[in-house]
């Protein structure tokens, strides 16, 4: 029988790449790693690259097999489902991959200027309601631009129509650089051993015979951001009043 959460969680507690600071905790706590996460953690200095609401860490995990040659950070809240790549990492002896369990709102407090060069966002939740919450809204890439290289690249792998058009409206608006963008991964012949990694919401979107849309753009450091100001269709299969659950069976 699988673990439970109180079992998860006191797996979580011992890993020695796991680190927890929710918004309660990184309030009181400094965050010694911010700067030094080449030098003290990974102890080389090859890139790091993030997956923000990495859920149980498959592009943490998948990427980090890949690529000895680069560092891999899964960031999410919620700790049940980390412990998956957190275990598999661990029992894996792989010395390139961790985890952050915090709020991504806060996520600048744990990286230095520079110090990440690409950014993963995996099937991240739409936030149809609230462009702050949306993690391709501006907000959150004024918040990215704090602590990723000029030029830093960020990936979008979605379900979500919204997600899609919005992210399109927010980098047409700023002029951002686009490096690859597809309305049908697995039909555009695009979908190599990187974009063919399935998270466990992808799956479940791909049985529900959904389209996964991805997009590879650059974000400079230079220009004033603004936020686009558009109207995008709903997506219908998701609940517009509770946005935070998508129609999917959640898991913890
Ligand atoms: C829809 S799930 C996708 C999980 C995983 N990437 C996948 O594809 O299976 C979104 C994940 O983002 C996390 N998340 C959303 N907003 C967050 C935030 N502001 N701070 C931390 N985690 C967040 C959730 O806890 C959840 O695990």
């Amino acid at each position: 029988m699988g673990k439970n959460k109180l079992e998860k969680f006191a797996d979580m507690a011992g890993y020695p790449h796991v680190f927890e600071y929710p918004y309660s905790v990184a309030d009181n706590v400094p965050f010694g790693m911010r700067g030094n996460w080449h030098e003290r953690f990974f102890k080389n200095d090859h890139p790091i690259v993030l997956e923000l609401g990495c859920g149980r860490g498959e592009y943490t995990v998948g990427l980090g097999r890949m690529f000895p040659g680069k560092n891999f950070i899964g960031v999410d809240i919620k700790g049940a489902r980390m412990w998956t790549g957190a275990t598999e990492s661990l029992e894996a002896g792989m010395t390139n991959v961790a985890f952050l369990r915090t709020n991504i709102e806060i996520i600048d407090r744990f990286f230095a200027p520079g110090e990440v060069s690409e950014i993963w966002l995996t099937f991240s939740d739409p936030q149809m309601k609230k462009a702050t919450k949306r993690l391709t809204s501006t907000y959150f890439m004024e918040r990215y631009r704090k602590f990723l290289v000029d030029n830093g690249i960020v990936h979008l792998k979605t379900d979500s129509n919204f997600m899609f058009t919005y992210t399109r409206y927010m980098i047409e608006k700023n002029g951002l650089p686009v490096r690859v963008m597809t309305e049908d991964l697995y039909h555009s012949g695009m979908a190599d051993d990187i974009l063919s990694i399935k998270t466990y919401y992808e799956q479940q979107w791909l049985d529900r015979g959904l389209n996964i849309k991805y997009i590879k753009f650059c974000l400079p450091q230079a220009s004033e951001l603004q936020e686009p100001d558009v109207e995008i269709e709903l997506d219908e299969y998701r609940s517009y009043n509770r946005s935070k659950r998508s129609g999917l069976q959640t898991s913890k």
